[in-house]
């Protein structure tokens, strides 16, 4: 049997004498969108962190295509093919959209640094291919109207699909998505939706996130995984988790037959 393309296997991590993530396990499929949700303070962002190589786990392994990544320093982590976006949007404020996706592609700059020094038709070949594939996110993103624009002075919506788009530009495997409609109106959350959709339907991009928007999450996602307290409540479909016993105890603090 093959390895699941990504494994998180019995991982725990303690902080001082709090169990933020408690034996938890899953696997996500090559193309799949995953979703981990759960009230606040539930070990969502602890795992996420351990995913995107943020965290240490204080036990269990991760696996990606079989390979364990548990120890993977952050700095190798584009170069294994996972990316990531941020609940707060992280950018260089002060460079263009172009410019931002442009840093995240040359992380597969293959040219040696004397060639560089010397622009030879190798390193004005690959520039031309990175950018080929930059305009390709433009395009797909609908950023074209502010390739040349200033992030700092982008609003907040604009920014956030810049951040998906200098995630794609380093050409991942594996996309973590964190809270991608927050601070989002109703018309951006759709777009989002639609391109979450598209890249991993399309561009065979999987992808785990986490994400408050029930609404956005039964829309988008394969797989759900629900938690609480460090631990896995429930994993399944949308909608075999959003009506899970368990899962409705958690978000409103009582029994799912005390609701009806
Ligand atoms: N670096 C840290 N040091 C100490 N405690 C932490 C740290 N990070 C998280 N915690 C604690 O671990 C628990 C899980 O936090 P985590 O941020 O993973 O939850 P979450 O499900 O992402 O919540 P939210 O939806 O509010 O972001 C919380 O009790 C939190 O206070």
């Amino acid at each position: 049997m093959s390895a699941p393309f990504f494994e998180a296997d019995d991982i725990s991590v303690q902080f001082g004498g709090l169990k933020a993530v408690d034996g938890v396990s899953f696997t996500v499929a090559k193309g799949e969108v995953f979703t981990i949700i759960g009230p606040n303070g539930a070990g969502k962002t602890t795992v996420f962190n351990i995913v995107s190589r943020i965290y240490q786990p204080t036990s269990g392994r991760v696996r990606l295509e079989g390979t364990d990544i548990t120890a993977l320093p952050p700095h190798k982590v584009a170069g294994a093919g996972i990316a990531r976006t941020f609940q707060n949007i992280e950018l260089f404020e002060h460079a263009t959209v172009l410019q931002n996706l442009l840093i995240g592609a040359h992380i597969h700059r293959t040219t040696h640094p004397i060639a560089e020094a010397l622009f030879l038709p190798s390193v004005m070949r690959a520039e031309v291919k990175l950018r080929e594939q930059v305009e390709e996110i433009i395009d797909l993103l609908d950023l074209a109207v502010h390739r040349d624009s200033m992030v700092a002075g982008l609003p907040y919506g604009a920014r956030k699909v810049v951040e998906l788009g200098r995630a794609l530009a380093t050409r991942p495997k594996l996309l973590l998505l964190d809270e991608p409609s927050s601070g989002l109106n109703v018309e951006e959350t759709e777009d989002m939706a639609f391109w979450i959709q598209d890249i991993t339907k399309d561009h065979g991009i999987t992808v785990i996130m986490v994400e408050h928007d029930m609404s956005l999450v039964s829309r988008v996602s394969d797989r759900v995984l629900a938690m609480n307290q460090g631990r896995v409540l429930a994993t399944g479909t949308p909608a075999e988790v959003q009506g899970h016993p368990a899962v409705i105890e958690a978000y409103l603090g009582r029994p799912a037959e005390a609701v009806a």
